[in-house]
């Protein structure tokens, strides 16, 4: 059997993976908080993650993996959501509303995530599913000592557990109670101390408890969660490295200090960030954009994916256009090889080895490049298949021969300046009273956007502020040519493609260009 290596956090060493019980594999990755449209960062760990839990369902066998990402629904965040919308107007209560736009963020993220190839895990628990048991763990920990309710709050005291606290991040207590921005409150015996349970107002979601109505903290939820669904010890936890401190030494604190016995997680992964010009996308310096903007711009899943692929985890990494479009080369030639194929019994050894030490992907399309190179397609696509890529519901892009949207993005806009003209033109002349020659005016402003750039390949829609525009099929689908023993050539498939978009180029600009030259001579002529 493949040993697996893995980059334990908690010892900065990588190790040999050994697995509690080989039998049942289990693995808690933090999920999002969910009030808000994931951005391509917090898809990072997802794909890394799925990269794991695909590696270790090769590796264990597909029923002997468990892993459990939730989504943390009860936050400051989706209430504020949900307060921005009842002031705009939203009907249903303050409570209702939170409800909407958790489960409608639920939906996106599933929906956006799936688009990258990712498989759903195997457990996805809701925090607010899980109040009671969040509940007894907290009175757990106030009866050993661990916790002290006050004012409606209930916090967990760093203090009884000093020694430890602070391991996984590698500081002392007094070294982050120096360097910290921690919450100075009335009621925290230390500053430190942070929050299992807070009181909830009467509109805000909220539950019964020993301490009044209120809700759980962030931290406590995973511990709670994890406890119910994988027990007090399990193998791997994961998530981003900006969450190692303090939610995932807070996790720590909790588990270890609920349940004594158990070792909480064994293996701690985090992977690094995805940076915009050197610093981490976030929502609250607002450089992000989402997962959904991007496939909204025609970026295919399998493209945003495969670039991930590309940068090991535990190292930053930038998103760029020229990486999304390399990614998308490789990906069309390797689906025009392996098109028709069915795959290999097994992966390529060289591929698993790549993925078991440490997950290093870009070693693995190392390999899988290789194996194109060798014209291997059944084992490219065996192999392929452990890493998510060339998997049968994702490849309708290719056959599509999507072009690039942004090569035409300039001749739309130099289309839709000139129809801008004929409009301003015509109601120029429905003031003056030649009605005629306006109305003539507003057809064919309307006949450029939906007879001529529809027949060129485009449907356009006006915004409230624009435009929009998509490509049809009849543009972006050119037939592949395929020998008859069914092998696609991809050279000649691709240059015929190349060919069909710049004569397509051309075409529109000539066309709009007539079009300018009959206008200039009309408004001469008026
Ligand atoms: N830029 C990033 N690169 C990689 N992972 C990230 C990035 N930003 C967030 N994550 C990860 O995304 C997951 C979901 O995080 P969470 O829902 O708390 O994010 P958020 O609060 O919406 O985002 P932000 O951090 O932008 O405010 C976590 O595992 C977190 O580590
Ligand atoms: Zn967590």
């Amino acid at each position: 059997m493949t040993t697996i290596k893995l980059h334990n956090t908690r010892t900065r060493t990588k190790e040999d993976f050994v697995p509690i019980d080989p039998g049942n594999v289990r693995m808690y990755v933090c999920g999002p908080t969910v009030y808000d449209r994931a951005h391509l960062g917090n898809a990072r760990p997802v794909v890394v993650f799925d990269v794991l839990y695909r590696l270790l369902r090769h590796v264990y066998g597909a029923d002997h993996v468990t892993y459990v990402r939730n989504f943390t629904d009860v936050d400051d965040k989706i209430n504020a959501t949900a307060l921005a919308r009842k002031q705009a107007g939203a009907e249903g209560s303050l409570e209702q509303l939170v409800q909407e736009r958790s489960d409608e963020t639920i939906g996106w993220y599933l929906h956006d995530m799936g688009a990258l190839g990712a498989m759903e895990p195997t457990e996805m628990p809701r925090a607010t599913q899980y109040i009671a048991q969040m509940i007894t763990m907290i009175e757990n920990l106030i009866s050993k000592g661990h916790a002290y309710a006050a004012e409606g709050h209930v916090l967990f005291a760093v203090d009884s557990w000093k020694e430890d606290y602070g391991r996984l991040s590698g500081r002392s207590v007094d070294d982050m109670i120096a360097g910290a921005r921690v919450e100075v409150a009335p009621y925290k015996k230390n500053p430190m101390d942070f929050v299992l349970w807070k009181p909830s107002t009467d509109e805000l979601p909220g539950w019964d408890s020993p301490w009044g109505r209120g809700r759980p903290g962030w931290h406590i939820e995973c511990s709670a969660m994890s406890y119910e669904l994988l027990g007090e010890s399990f193998d791997i936890h994961g998530g981003g490295n900006d969450l190692m401190f303090p939610h995932h030494e807070n996790e720590i604190a909790q588990s270890k200090c609920a349940h004594p016995h158990g070792e909480f997680a064994r293996v701690w992964m985090h992977n690094e960030m995805l940076q915009v010009e050197g610093k981490k996308m976030s929502k609250s310096l607002g450089n992000f954009f989402t997962v959904h903007d991007l496939l909204e711009q025609g970026v295919p899943g399998e493209v945003i994916r495969f670039v991930f692929l590309q940068t090991h985890y535990r190292k930053p990494m930038d998103w760029t256009e020229k990486k999304a479009r390399e990614a998308e080369v490789t990906l069309r030639k390797w689906r025009a090889l392996t098109a028709g194929i069915e795959p290999a019994a097994t992966a390529a050894p060289a591929v698993i080895d790549a993925l078991a030490d440490d997950l290093n992907t870009a070693g693995a399309i190392t390999e899988l490049h290789r194996l194109a190179a060798d014209g291997d397609a059944a084992r490219l696509l065996a192999s392929a298949q452990v890493v998510g890529l060339l998997s049968n519901d994702m490849g309708s892009w290719a056959d599509a021969g999507a072009v690039d949207k942004s090569y035409f993005a300039e001749e739309i806009k130099n289309w839709m300046l000139l129809r801008s003209e004929f409009k301003a033109q015509a109601r120029i002349w429905m003031k003056s009273g030649e009605k005629e020659k306006g109305g003539l005016f507003f057809s064919w402003a309307d006949q450029m956007r939906d007879k001529d750039l529809a027949n060129f390949g485009f449907s356009v829609k006006d915004t409230n502020d624009g435009y929009e525009w998509e490509l049809l099929p009849i543009l972006s689908r050119v037939n592949v040519v395929r020998s008859s023993t069914g092998k696609v050539s991809e050279s000649d498939s691709e240059k015929a493609r190349e060919n069909h978009w710049a004569q397509t180029l051309l075409r529109m600009a000539k066309h709009r260009e007539g079009l300018q030259k009959h206008y200039d001579e009309l408004i001469a002529e008026a």
